[in-house]
C-alpha cells in the first residue's frame, strides 16, 4: 500500500446512459474524494449510487467525462502504479469449496503469495473481525454475519488504497450491523484506506464517514463533513451524533419529496 497511498479519485462531468434509457443515470456529476477519507453516498433509491460505485472501481465505463487517480505529486496513475482497488458487495460470495482461511488468502495466493507467507496477515485480520478460531470453518457453517466478516477481510488482506462496499450490511439484523460498523470503524482508523461505501442506513453514515454525499437527478445534490474525530465508541448515545442523523434525514426527505 505505502507507494500508492494517498491516491485521490477525481470525477469530472460524468455520465452514464444504459442502453434503452430514456434519462441518463448520471450526468455531468463532479466529484473529487481525497486519500484517506471515509465516504458515504446516500440518495434514493435509483439516483446512481451503486452506478458510481462501479465506475469508481472500473467496473463500467462511463459514457462522458473522466475518471482520474491521482498521485500526491498531482501525476495521474497509470500502468503499474495504479491504486490497489478492492470491492465489497452486497451478498458475500465466498467460495462454498474453500474454508474461511483460504477464502481470506485467495487473493494474496492469486498473485504468488505462498500459503505460509499469507497466514500471519490473513489469521491478525480474522482476529480483528472476531473470527478468530474460525480459519478451518466452512462458509456453510457460518451465518450471514460471519460470511459478511470473512468477505470483508478477504477484502483488506492485500491492504488495498480503496475499498468499495455496496450496501455490505442491508441484510444484516441491527445488533451485527453495529457490531461490523464498529469492527469496520476500527480497521478504518488502524490502516487508513480511502472508503467508499453505498449505503441507506443514514446512522450507519453518520457514524462511519467523514463525510457524506447524496446523489439526486443523477448528480451530488449536497457534500457534508462529519467531524467527530477519529475515536468513535459510544458515538451513538451523543447529542451532537443524533442531531446530525436528524439533520441528514431531513436533507434525504427533501430531495426526495422534491423528485416527486
Ligand atoms: N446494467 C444496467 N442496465 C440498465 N440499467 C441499469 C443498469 N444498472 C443500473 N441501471 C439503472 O440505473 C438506475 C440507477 O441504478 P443504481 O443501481 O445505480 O441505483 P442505486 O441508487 O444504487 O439504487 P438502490 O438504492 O435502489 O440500490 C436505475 O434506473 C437502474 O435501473
Amino acid at each position: 500500500m505505502a507507494e500508492t497511498h494517498g491516491f485521490r479519485i477525481e470525477a469530472r462531468g460524468i455520465g452514464k446512459r444504459f442502453s434503452g434509457q430514456a434519462a441518463p443515470t448520471l450526468s455531468a456529476l463532479d466529484l473529487t474524494i481525497g486519500g484517506g477519507e471515509f465516504v458515504s453516498l446516500l440518495g434514493p433509491s435509483g439516483c446512481g449510487k451503486s452506478t458510481l460505485l462501479r465506475l469508481l472501481a472500473g467496473l463500467l465505463r462511463p459514457s462522458e467525462g473522466t475518471i482520474r487517480w491521482v498521485a500526491p505529486d498531482g501525476s495521474s496513475a497509470s500502468g503499474t502504479r495504479l491504486p490497489d482497488i478492492a470491492l465489497v458487495p452486497q451478498e458475500p460470495t465466498l467460495l462454498p469449496w474453500k474454508t474461511v482461511f483460504d477464502n481470506v488468502s485467495l487473493p494474496l495466493r492469486l498473485r504468488g503469495t505462498a500459503r505460509a507467507a499469507a497466514a500471519p496477515r490473513v489469521l491478525d485480520l480474522l482476529r480483528a473481525l472476531g473470527l478468530e478460531g474460525r480459519e478451518k470453518s466452512w462458509p456453510r457453517e457460518l451465518s450471514g454475519g460471519m460470511k459478511m466478516r470473512v468477505s470483508i477481510a478477504r477484502a483488506l488482506v492485500t491492504e488495498p488504497d480503496f475499498l468499495l462496499m455496496d450496501e455490505p450490511f442491508a441484510a444484516l439484523d441491527e445488533l451485527t450491523r453495529h457490531r461490523l460498523n464498529d469492527d469496520l470503524r476500527a480497521l478504518y482508523t488502524q490502516r487508513r484506506p480511502t472508503v467508499i461505501l453505498v449505503t441507506h442506513s443514514v446512522e450507519e453514515a453518520t457514524f462511519l464517514s467523514t463525510r457524506i454525499v447524496a446523489l439526486s437527478r443523477g448528480r451530488v445534490a449536497w457534500d457534508l463533513p462529519v467531524d467527530f474525530g477519529p475515536e468513535r465508541a459510544g458515538l451513538r448515545d451523543h447529542a451532537a451524533f443524533q442531531a446530525l442523523r436528524g439533520d441528514i434525514a431531513a436533507r434525504l426527505r427533501a430531495d426526495q419529496a422534491a423528485l416527486s
